[in-house]
C-alpha cells in the first residue's frame, strides 16, 4: 500500500506562501472574571509538504487551535492565513466553500456517511464544494490507500483502520491546502494505528500534501516531522524530528509544570 506521486505538484503546492500561518491568534471563552482563555497569542507558519504534530496536556488548547486553524471557529484576534489568504474575515458562506474545497479532515470517528458507498464517501467534498466529481482520481486514491476492491461498499462493511484509509483518500479528493487530522489513530489498535500514520506521511512525502495532525500519542507523534506542544493556550516548546521517547519524556515535563502552576499531580494527556 503506497501513496505515489500521481500528479505533478498544484499551483497552491508551488506558491510562495506557507500553507497555514496563524499570527497573534487569540481565543477566550466568556467574559469577565470567568474568561477562559484557551488560545493566548499563537504565531505559527506551516510549510507546504510539511507534517506537523500538535500535542499539549488536558486543556492546553488543541482541539481550539485546530478549530481557529481549520476556519471551524473564529479567532477572538490575530489572523489565520491559508495559501496565503486571510481566512479570518470570510463570511460564512465563503468559509463553508473553503474548507470544502482548500481543507481535508480527518476524525477519530471517521465521520464517512453510511448510507453512501466508499467511492461516493471519497467523492462528497468534490459534490458539496460544487466541483466535477473525479471518479479516476477517486478510484487511484482508493488503490493507494490499499482499498481498490472495496469502491462499491458501504463503510459499515469495513474495519475501522480500511473506513480511516477511506476518510484520508477523501481528504485528498481535492487536493487541499492542508489536511487537519485530529486524534485519527485514537479509535484503532496498535498495528492499525501505525498503518494508517504510515498513509498520512506517505501523503506528505509522496503528494506534496501538509498535514497537522493532533494527538496524544507520543508514537503517532513521531510520524511527523515536527512537535508542537501547547501549555495554556501558549506554544510552549517543539521537537524536530521527533522519537517517541523524547515526546514522552516532554509531555510529561509539560504536563508537571502545569500540574504544579495549578497544585494537581497530574492533567493526563
Ligand atoms: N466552548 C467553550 N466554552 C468555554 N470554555 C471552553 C470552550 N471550549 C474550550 N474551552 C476551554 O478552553 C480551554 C482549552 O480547551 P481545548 O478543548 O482547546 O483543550 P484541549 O487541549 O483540546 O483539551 P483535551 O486534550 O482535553 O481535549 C480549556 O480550558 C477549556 O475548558
Amino acid at each position: 500500500m503506497a501513496l505515489r506521486q500521481q500528479r505533478p505538484r498544484t499551483d497552491r503546492q508551488q506558491s510562495a506562501h506557507p500553507a497555514v500561518e496563524l499570527r497573534a491568534v487569540r481565543r477566550s471563552y466568556g467574559r469577565g472574571d470567568s474568561t477562559v482563555h484557551a488560545l493566548r497569542g499563537i504565531d505559527l507558519v506551516l510549510p507546504h509538504g510539511s507534517f506537523t504534530a500538535v500535542m499539549g496536556p488536558s486543556g492546553s488548547g488543541k482541539s481550539t487551535f485546530l478549530q481557529c486553524a481549520a476556519g471551524l471557529d473564529r479567532p477572538t484576534s490575530g489572523e489565520v492565513l491559508l495559501g496565503g489568504a486571510e481566512i479570518t474575515r470570510l463570511n460564512e458562506n465563503r468559509l463553508t466553500r473553503l474548507r470544502r474545497s482548500r481543507i481535508g479532515f480527518v476524525f477519530q470517528s471517521f465521520n464517512l456517511l453510511p448510507s453512501l458507498s466508499v467511492q461516493q464517501n471519497v467523492l462528497l467534498p468534490q459534490r458539496l464544494a460544487g466541483e466535477r466529481q473525479d471518479r479516476r482520481r477517486a478510484k487511484e486514491l482508493l488503490a493507494q490507500v490499499g482499498l481498490a476492491e472495496h469502491g462499491r461498499r458501504r463503510p459499515g462493511q469495513l474495519s475501522g483502520g480500511q473506513q480511516q484509509r477511506v476518510a484520508i483518500a477523501r481528504a485528498l479528493i481535492t487536493s487541499p491546502e492542508v489536511v487537519f487530522a485530529d486524534e485519527p489513530t485514537g479509535a484503532l489498535d496498535t498495528r492499525t494505528a501505525h498503518e494508517v500514520l504510515g498513509l498520512l506521511r506517505q501523503a506528505v512525502d509522496s503528494m506534496g500534501a501538509t498535514v497537522v495532525m493532533v494527538t496524544h500519542d507520543p508514537v503517532a507523534a513521531s510520524h511527523a516531522d515536527r512537535v508542537l506542544f501547547l501549555a495554556d493556550g501558549e506554544l510552549a516548546d517543539e521537537l524536530v524530528r521527533p522519537d517517541p521517547k523524547a515526546v514522552a519524556d516532554r509531555m510529561l515535563t509539560l504536563t508537571a509544570a502545569v500540574g504544579a502552576r495549578y497544585g494537581y499531580a497530574g492533567a493526563a494527556a
